[in-house]
């Protein structure tokens, strides 16, 4: 009973709270709604209040390095509610995709592309309420471009996280800037979140296209082309890259070096631009060159996807704390919010 009523309040509080503002969140809200509707009941009918301890850790080397735990932090449930085995493996892993917040050039209407460019103070306070929508999603390793935007967005954002782990941005561009970058504590390592800054992960080159006005280009070229190219697959601005030559650089970075991450159980946080992301999100929803046109990412937007046996699943954007509802849970995103909850009381 208490699950049918809980199915029912999931169902209208999911569809009324997600946030959408672009096709495809409506598209990925609703989906989650229904996956909140359908699933989380489940979950959360399933979450146990047994004795939980907080969990020790095998611990990394000494600098700012990606933790060998996976298991979920600060606390080591249980296997079977005894505290003495350790606890499985996990087969499932979170991951986070968020587009930068609104930049200046963004807000000038220009295109971007590489061009290195500060948020507005309205791209911080996406930044920042999106920092709040996964402030309850465990949160391991975090990669961005090596675009200042992006960057400013996954700190700001984690300025909200509640488990208050310091995320360190790696510097591995030199010998010397690994041995100036180290950590002499192991507690305070075991307190921070590894950052990891990749130009594969950048915003797609736009070639002849950058600092130009958009609409202004449109007038010159036509709506027409200009759609081909912010939108096709495989057509390349001029001298720029098309969604299909930043894919050959952003999927590949991310099958070898992000969805191994996650097969280990770490939980992952992406922080990057329009189309590097479009492109992520064309392999991880397996989407058609036709499909991906219609995908738009708004700024500063969070996008979950459970890691689960090798298969990706969209489960919508998760709301905030502030508003009513519970965005996509699964059992073990259920019990990281609720020993947080545990844990701050
Ligand atoms: O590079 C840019 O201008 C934006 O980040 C994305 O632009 P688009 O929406 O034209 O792809």
């Amino acid at each position: 009973m208490a699950t049918a009523t809980l199915h029912h309040a999931l169902g209208s509080l999911s569809i009324h709270t997600s946030h959408s503002n672009s096709k495809y969140e409506t598209r990925m809200s609703n989906f989650s709604a229904k996956m909140v509707y359908k699933g989380v009941a489940v979950d959360l009918a399933l979450v146990s209040r047994g004795n939980h301890r907080f969990g020790s850790r095998k611990l990394g080397a000494i600098h700012a390095s990606t933790s060998n735990s996976s298991v979920i932090d600060p606390v080591q449930l249980p296997s079977n509610g005894t505290s003495s085995e350790p606890r499985k493996k996990s087969n499932e892993s979170a991951l986070i995709l968020i587009r930068h917040g609104e930049s200046l050039w963004n807000e000038k209407n220009l295109f971007t592309g590489c061009v290195d460019v500060p948020l507005t103070q309205k791209g911080v306070e996406e930044a920042i309420e999106a920092g709040k929508r996964i402030s309850n999603i465990p949160i391991d390793m975090i990669y961005t471009s090596v675009l200042i935007r992006a960057q400013m967005t996954a700190m700001l954002a984690m300025t909200q996280h509640r488990r208050k782990k310091v995320p360190i941005i790696l510097h591995n561009e030199s010998e010397q800037a690994q041995q100036w970058s180290q950590i002499y504590s192991e507690e305070t390592n075991k307190q921070s979140i590894p950052v990891v800054t990749a130009w594969q992960l950048n915003e797609r080159m736009y070639g002849e296209l950058q600092g130009l006005n958009k609409q202004e280009t449109a007038d010159r070229f036509g709506h027409e082309k200009v759609h081909e190219w912010r939108r096709s697959y495989d057509i390349p601005p001029p001298n720029g890259e098309s969604l299909e030559m930043c894919a050959e650089r952003a999927v590949a970075y991310f099958r070898e070096q992000i969805e191994p991450q996650l097969l280990t159980g770490k939980n992952v946080m992406i922080a990057a631009h329009g189309n590097s992301l479009r492109s992520i999100i064309m392999y991880l929803d397996k989407l058609t060159s036709q499909e991906v046109i219609s995908l738009e990412l708004s700024t500063g937007i969070p996008m979950l996807y459970i890691f689960k046996e090798g298969k990706f699943i969209r489960r919508g954007s998760p709301i905030g704390p502030s508003e009513a509802g519970v965005y996509a849970y699964t059992k073990r995103l259920a019990q990281y919010r609720q020993k947080l909850d545990d844990m701050i009381q």
